[in-house]
């Protein structure tokens, strides 16, 4: 599974644009200053959204809102971006645990489908923009109908 690149890059590609975990809350317990000497007051709250954030030209380029797995990849072979740039899985001492876990897994369900079935957008591709529902974790308003026929 370690050496399967472009699934890799692909299932982080697909979170960059459509993170699980769209926005997310903490509450400053005493006065601090971040790493670029931003003050923040004990008692503030500060979000951060990796959804904006995986849409923004100055940390993925002029192309953010293209669906590039080869952004991941590097002669061929993933490599991780800054787990601050894409707080996905949150990063630092509080990133998500299930983290590996759950890449696993996801991998897993991608390659047990895509081999054994095609799957085609149900509309034609501008017809279809996917919408988030909002909430806590991501879903998507409406459903993405899909046809899905056996190889
Ligand atoms: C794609 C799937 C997942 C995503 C996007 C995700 C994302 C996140 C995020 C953003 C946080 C930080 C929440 C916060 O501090 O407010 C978090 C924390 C956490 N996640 Fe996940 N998670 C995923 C799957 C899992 C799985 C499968 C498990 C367990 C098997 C798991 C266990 C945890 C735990 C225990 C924490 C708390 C870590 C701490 O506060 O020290 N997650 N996750």
């Amino acid at each position: 599974m370690s050496e399967l690149h472009y699934l890799q890059a692909t299932v982080h590609e697909s979170m960059r644009l459509y993170p699980p975990v769209q926005h997310d809350s903490k509450f400053c317990l005493n006065d601090d200053v971040l790493p670029d000497k931003t003050f923040v007051k004990s008692g503030t709250r500060v979000t951060y959204h990796p959804y904006a954030m995986g849409r923004m030209a100055e940390i993925w380029g002029l192309d953010c809102l293209e669906f590039k797995p080869e952004r991941w990849l590097k002669d061929g072979v993933f490599f991780q971006a800054d787990p601050y740039n894409y707080p996905v899985f949150q990063a630092g001492l509080r990133v998500c645990m299930g983290k590996e876990m759950a890449l696993m897994e996801l991998k897993c369900v991608a390659l047990s489908l895509v081999r054994r079935f095609h799957f085609d957008l149900a509309l034609p591709s501008h017809e279809v923009t996917p919408r988030f529902s909002p909430g806590l974790t991501a879903a998507f308003s409406g459903g993405l109908p899909v046809l899905v026929r056996k190889i």
